[in-house]
C-alpha cells in the first residue's frame, strides 16, 4: 500500500494504491501526503498528476477504519495541502472518485475523467455527511441546487453528467493519465486562484434561505427518519452562511455527531452485509470462490405481463440482447408496446442526465411467438403468472428446445423450484430468480437454490444479478422463500390488529413512522388484494374448496382473518378498483383516503363475530408486526433457508422498503436486544395463543440463553441444521 511517483517531463505522477478500490486508509493518506510534499519541494517538478492504481481513482475513506476514526485521518489537511500548492495539480479520474476520493479530486486544481468513470459523495448512504471539504467546495463549483441533490441522495454521477455539471473539466475516451499530464504541462505557470475552490463564493439561487428551508422539508419527507440527509442540508446552510473555514468547523461537528449514532453503524453494517452475501458458500463446500459462472451473452424472457416487461427492460439496460416471448399475438402486441414505453422512459431519464449514447448501448430486444428462436440463448427467465401447471408445461417445452448449456430460471415469488426442475432434462440448471417489482428499478434478486441446482448455475445466476446492477441473495427453496415468507406474517398481524380495533391508516402511519417505505395496507392496495385472494382460493383457505363448516376466523387451530377475502368479494381490490383498505379518487388512483364505509363495515364485522376490541397503541403495532417478522427470520435461519442474518437484512433493505438506517430486521433485533424481543413475543403469544407465529422460535430462545451474542456470532450458534442451501 503506497503512493509512488514517477516524473514524466516535469510532471510528477502520484499513484494511490490500496487494492481493490484504493480506499483512503490512514496509511495511504500519509503516503500520498508524503509524495505530494516531495513533489512540491522538488525543483524538477512543475506540475502534479494524482491518479489511482488499477483504473480506479479512489472509493473514498476506508470504511473498515471507521471504528478507529476518532484519531481522525489527516485527509482534510492532505486536501488543503493539494489545493494550496503553487504547482498545478490535476486529478486523473478513472473508475470511481467517491466520497473522500472525490473530495480529494475537488482539492486538485483540474479534473479529467475517463468516460466510464463516475463520481459522487455517497457518505449519506453510510449515515454520514461529506466532511473533508466536499460539501463546501462542491457548491462553490456547481451550485447549491446540484450539490443538494448529490449529497442528500448519495447518487453516483457518470463522467459526462459530471462534465455537464462542471465537476470535471474534461472527459476522455482513453489514456486519462496521459491527457492529465498534457493538461498539467499546459497550465504550468498559469494563475491558480480561480481553481482553488475553497476561495470562491458559493453559487446560490436567489432567496437561498427559503430554498434551503424548502429543501429541509422535502428531505424530511423523502428520507423519513434518517438523520444524515438532514445534516447534509445543514452543511449546505453552513456553506452558504459561513466563511469557508467556519463552514469547515460546522462540517466536522456534524460529521462527528453523526459518527456516534446508531444509524451510521447500521448503515455501515448494511454496506458490508451487501458485499458479504455475494460470497455464498454451500454446506457441500462449493462456494463463490470455487464455482465458475458461465457467460450470459443472450437471454430470453417468457411472458410479458408486469414482471416479464420489467425483466426484459432490466436485461436491455444491462446491454444483454434479449428475446421476449408471448403466447399469442394480442399479448405480444400489448407486451411489446409496454416494453418499448418502459425503455423510452429509461432513455429519457438517461438523456436528462446527459447520456446521449445510452440509446445505442441498450441491449437489442426481439419479440416473438416462436419458441424456436430460443434455441441458442444462454439463459431463459420464465415470468408467467404463478401457476405451477403452466410453469411446468413451459419448462418441459424449454427442455426440448434450448441448447443443453442453457440455464432455465423461474421468476416465482414462492413456488417449488424442485417441482419445476423435475420436468426438465437438466434439473441441475434450473434455478429460481425472484425479481421484485418493478424489476428494472428494484435492486433485489432472490436467487433460489433448488435441491438439484448446481454450483455453476448458482454462480451464473449470482453473476446475472451483478450484471443487472442488483444485489443477489442466495436462499433455499421453501414456500415463499425468505422475503415473502416473513412478509406474509407481518401483513397477517396487521390485519389481526384491525380486527382487534385499530384502523388501517393508524397501522400504516405507525410503521411508516418507524421508517418503512409503505405501510402494509397501502402496500396491499398497491399490489392488488385479488392476488392474495386468488392464491388463498387456490389452496382452499377460502372460496369453494373450503370445507363446509370451517369456522370463519379459524383455519386448523390457527386464527385466520377473512377480512381481505371479504373485501375482494365486494370488488375492493385496492388501487386498481378505486377501493380496498382505502378509497381512491378513481380506479387506478394513488391517493389513499380513509374510507368511512370501511369503518362501518369493520364495526359490523366485529359485532357479527363478537370481537372484543381494544385500543391498540403504536408500540403494540410496531412490536407485533415487526417481531412476528423477525421471529420468522430466526426460523428461516434455523431451517437453513438463509445462511445468515445478513442475508435476511439485505433482502429486506433492498426489496421491501425497510429503512436501511436500522440495518434490516435482524440487525434491528440485535440493537433492541434479543431478550427484549423474546419477552415481548412471549407476552403477545400469551395474549394470543391462537397465533402460533408469535411463539418465540427456538433459535431466538437459544441465542438469549447463550447471553445475547452479537449478530456476527449468530451463525456459529446454529449448530446442526438441515440446510436447504
Ligand atoms: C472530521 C473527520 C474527517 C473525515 C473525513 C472522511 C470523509 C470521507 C468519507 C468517505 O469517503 S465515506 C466512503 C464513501 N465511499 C463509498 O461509500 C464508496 C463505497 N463503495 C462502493 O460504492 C463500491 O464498493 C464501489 C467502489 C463502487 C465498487 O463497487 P464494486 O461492485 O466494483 O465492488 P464492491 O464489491 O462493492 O467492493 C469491492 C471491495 O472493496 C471494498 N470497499 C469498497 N469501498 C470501500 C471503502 N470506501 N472502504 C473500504 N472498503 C471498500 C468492499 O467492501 C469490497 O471488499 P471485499 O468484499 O472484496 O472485501
Amino acid at each position: 500500500m503506497a503512493a509512488f511517483s514517477y516524473i514524466c517531463d516535469s510532471v510528477a505522477v502520484i499513484t494511490m494504491s490500496n487494492p481493490p478500490v484504493n480506499a483512503l486508509s490512514s496509511a495511504l493518506i500519509r503516503a500520498v501526503q508524503k509524495a505530494v510534499e516531495e513533489a512540491i519541494g522538488d525543483f524538477a517538478v512543475e506540475a502534479i498528476v494524482i491518479r489511482g492504481d488499477k483504473g480506479k481513482f479512489s472509493a473514498g475513506a476506508d470504511i473498515r477504519e471507521f471504528n478507529r476514526l476518532e484519531r481522525g485521518p489527516p485527509l482534510v489537511s492532505l486536501i488543503d495541502l493539494i489545493e494550496d500548492s503553487k504547482k498545478p495539480v490535476v486529478a486523473a479520474i478513472e473508475g470511481v472518485a467517491l466520497g473522500g476520493g472525490l473530495e480529494l479530486a475537488l482539492g486538485c486544481h483540474y479534473r479529467i475523467a475517463h468516460a466510464q468513470a463516475y463520481v459522487g459523495l455517497p457518505e449519506v448512504l453510510l449515515g454520514l455527511v461529506p466532511a473533508a471539504g466536499g460539501a463546501l467546495r462542491l457548491p462553490r463549483l456547481i451550485g447549491i441546487s446540484a450539490t443538494l441533490s448529490m449529497i442528500t441522495t448519495g447518487k453516483y454521477v457518470q463522467a459526462r453528467e459530471a462534465l455537464k455539471l462542471g465537476i470535471v473539466d474534461k472527459v476522455v475516451g482513453e489514456n486519462t493519465v496521459d491527457e492529465a499530464i498534457q493538461l498539467a504541462k499546459k497550465v504550468i505557470g498559469q494563475p491558480l486562484g480561480s481553481r482553488q475552490l475553497s476561495t470562491l463564493p458559493v453559487q446560490c439561487p436567489p432567496n437561498v434561505e427559503a430554498f434551503l428551508d424548502e429543501a429541509m422539508v422535502k428531505v424530511k419527507k423523502q428520507f423519513r427518519g434518517a438523520q444524515s440527509p438532514l445534516a447534509c442540508v445543514e452543511v449546505l446552510r453552513a456553506a452558504v452562511q459561513l466563511p469557508y473555514l467556519e463552514g469547515k468547523k460546522k462540517e466536522r461537528e456534524l460529521f462527528q455527531f453523526l459518527y456516534t449514532t446508531d444509524q451510521t453503524r447500521a448503515q455501515q453494517y448494511a454496506f458490508f452485509a451487501e458485499r458479504e452475501v455475494a460470497k455464498w458458500t454451500l454446506p457441500s463446500g462449493a462456494s463463490w470462490k470455487t464455482a465458475s459462472p458461465q457467460p450470459i451473452r443472450t437471454a430470453a424472457v417468457i411472458g410479458l405481463g408486469t414482471m416479464g416487461r420489467s425483466i426484459v427492460t432490466s436485461l436491455a439496460k444491462a446491454k444483454i440482447p434479449v428475446i421476449a416471448l408471448e403466447q399469442d399475438k394480442k399479448q405480444l402486441d400489448i407486451g411489446s408496446k409496454a416494453v418499448m414505453s418502459l425503455l423510452d422512459r429509461e432513455i429519457l431519464k438517461m438523456e436528462q442526465l446527459g447520456h446521449t449514447e445510452f440509446t445505442n448501448s441498450l441491449g437489442p430486444v426481439q419479440f416473438t411467438l416462436d419458441y424456436g428462436k430460443l434455441r441458442d440463448v444462454d439463459i431463459v427467465i420464465e415470468a408467467v403468472f404463478e401457476n405451477m401447471a403452466l410453469k411446468k408445461e413451459i419448462f418441459r417445452h424449454l427442455s426440448g428446445i434450448c441448447k443443453p448449456e442453457a440455464f432455465l430460471c423461474t421468476n416465482t415469488s414462492g413456488l417449488d423450484i424442485d417441482e419445476m426442475a423435475s420436468v426438465t432434462n437438466r434439473p441441475q440448471m434450473v434455478i429460481g430468480t425472484h425479481f421484485f417489482s418493478p424489476a428494472h428499478i428494484m435492486k433485489l434478486l432472490e436467487v433460489v437454490h433448488g435441491h438439484y441446482t448446481s454450483s455453476t448455475t448458482i454462480s451464473t445466476a449470482m453473476r446475472l444479478a451483478k450484471m443487472l446492477g442488483k444485489v443477489g441473495v442466495l436462499v433455499g427453496n421453501c414456500p415463499s422463500f425468505v422475503g415473502n415468507r416473513l412478509m406474509r406474517l407481518y401483513v397477517e398481524q396487521a390485519v389481526f390488529l384491525v380486527e382487534e380495533g385499530s384502523k388501517p391508516e393508524e397501522i400504516d402511519r405507525a410503521l411508516e413512522d418507524f421508517g418503512l417505505a409503505m405501510g402494509p395496507f397501502r402496500m396491499m392496495d398497491l399490489a392488488g388484494l385479488d392476488i392474495g385472494w386468488k392464491a388463498r382460493t387456490e389452496i382452499g383457505l377460502t372460496g369453494p374448496k373450503l370445507p363446509i363448516g370451517t369456522p370463519a376466523r379459524q383455519r386448523g387451530s390457527k386464527r385466520y382473518s377473512p377480512l381481505p377475502d371479504i373485501l375482494c368479494e365486494k370488488g375492493r381490490f385496492g388501487q386498481k378498483s378505486g377501493q380496498g383498505w382505502y378509497k381512491y379518487e378513481k380506479s387506478g388512483g394513488r391517493n389513499a383516503m380513509p374510507d368511512p364505509w370501511l369503518y362501518n363495515f369493520l364495526s359490523e364485522y366485529q359485532r357479527i363475530h363478537n370481537l372484543k376490541t381494544h385500543y391498540v397503541t403504536q408500540e403494540e403495532i410496531i412490536e407485533r408486526c415487526l417481531y412476528v417478522l423477525i421471529n420468522e427470520g430466526f426460523k428461516v435461519l434455523e431451517d437453513g433457508i438463509a445462511s445468515g442474518p445478513e442475508d435476511i437484512d439485505v433482502i429486506y433493505n433492498n426489496g421491501y422498503g425497510w429503512p436501511k438506517y436500522t440495518g434490516g430486521p435482524m440487525y434491528y433485533a440485535s440493537i433492541v436486544g434479543l431478550p427484549v424481543v423474546l419477552t415481548k413475543l412471549e407476552k403477545y403469544y400469551g395474549a394470543n395463543p391462537d397465533i402460533p407465529d408469535l411463539k418465540p422460535s427456538s433459535f431466538l430462545k437459544k441465542l438469549v440463553s447463550k447471553g445475547n451474542p452479537p449478530l456476527k456470532e449468530w451463525r456459529s450458534h446454529l449448530g446442526f441444521q438441515s440446510s436447504m442451501l
